[in-house]
């Protein structure tokens, strides 16, 4: 790993709530080092978007904190962008002016009008968007969408990518492809990635790190499994490379057996309860995730 550029340190975060605070994140810790591709991994309601809203600055910890490339985290920043599982275009605008609106936004000052004109269009062909820059959000598919707002974060320079689960919408033809680009992109352009997903199989085929998260309340990094596959990878020769299938089965392992289903703890969300030690909700918990099968 090259040094660390991310870092969150004793992270707690308490939500007010009306019976008293829950404290969903307790003692997080996690160090990521640039160009490292992270995915959170973990049950529904354990803690990732909290994660994720922290590194972007849209949420204060309430204890502990991030650190990015020595700089306290308190604020949304443009190096740290973020993609949502819904692309969240603006419907009113072309796909070129929509990432335009970002470029705009990071490098008025920065670069002339050609040059950003050229960013933009860059941008959209990495993505393989730039065929269909005139047109608006309501006249493409949902993973070209998509595609549109990997392009218009990308295009703000992030060091940051912060993507929750950014295809979990989509058929699993359209996901394959999106993924792969991602790798591609990712690997020519060097982004740290963090990335939230339910997906086993994603986790495996992109990361160079996954951090699988405990059951909340008060969710913690429960296990961090590197991800020693060489890039580039093709999807089809993991599917029967041993070690791939190890690093699956140890995801599956720690979701299903060493961390079931959440069902007491989300009906009864008060500060310091105890995890679910497993009983009950392990057919819930299968049916948590997708595509693990
Ligand atoms: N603003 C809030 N007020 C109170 N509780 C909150 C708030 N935001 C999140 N929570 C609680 O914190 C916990 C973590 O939520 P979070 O959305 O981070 O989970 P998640 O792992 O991303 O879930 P999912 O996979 O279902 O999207 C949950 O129990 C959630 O109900």
């Amino acid at each position: 790993m090259s040094k660390s550029h991310l870092e969150l340190t004793g992270v707690q975060m308490a939500f007010d709530t009306p019976s008293g605070p829950f404290i969903a994140l307790d003692n997080l810790n996690l160090k990521i080092g640039k160009g490292e591709f992270v995915s959170l991994i973990g049950h529904s309601g354990c803690g990732k978007s909290t994660v994720l809203n922290i590194v972007a600055g849209l949420l204060g910890a309430t204890r502990g904190g991030c650190v990015l490339d020595g700089h306290e985290v308190n604020t949304p920043g443009p190096e740290r962008a973020v993609v949502f599982q819904n692309h969240s275009l603006m419907p009113w605008l072309t796909v070129y002016e929509n990432v335009e609106l970002a470029v705009q936004q990071v490098f008025r000052k920065s670069m002339s009008k050609r040059e950003r004109k050229a960013w933009i269009l860059h941008n959209l062909e990495l993505v393989h968007m730039d065929h269909a820059a005139n047109k608006r959000p309501g006249e493409i598919s949902g993973g070209m969408a998509q595609r549109v707002g990997i392009a218009r974060a990308l295009a703000m320079k992030p060091s940051v990518l912060l993507m929750d689960e950014p295809f979990g919408a989509l058929d699993a033809l359209t996901r394959a492809h999106l993924q792969d680009s991602l790798m591609e992109i990712q690997q020519e352009l060097n982004n740290t990635v963090i990335m939230i997903t339910h997906d086993v199989d994603e986790a495996v085929l992109l990361s160079d790190r996954i951090i699988m998260m405990t059951n909340g309340p008060a969710a913690t990094v429960g296990e961090d499994l590197a991800i020693d596959l060489p890039r580039p990878r093709n999807r089809v020769a993991m599917a029967d490379n041993p070690r791939y299938l190890r690093y699956r089965q140890a995801v599956l392992s720690f979701l299903y057996e060493k961390q079931r289903f959440p069902d007491k703890a989300e009906r009864k969300p008060s500060a310091g309860q105890k995890q679910d030690s497993g009983s009950e909700g392990e057919d819930e918990g299968r049916q948590g995730l997708r595509a693990i099968a």
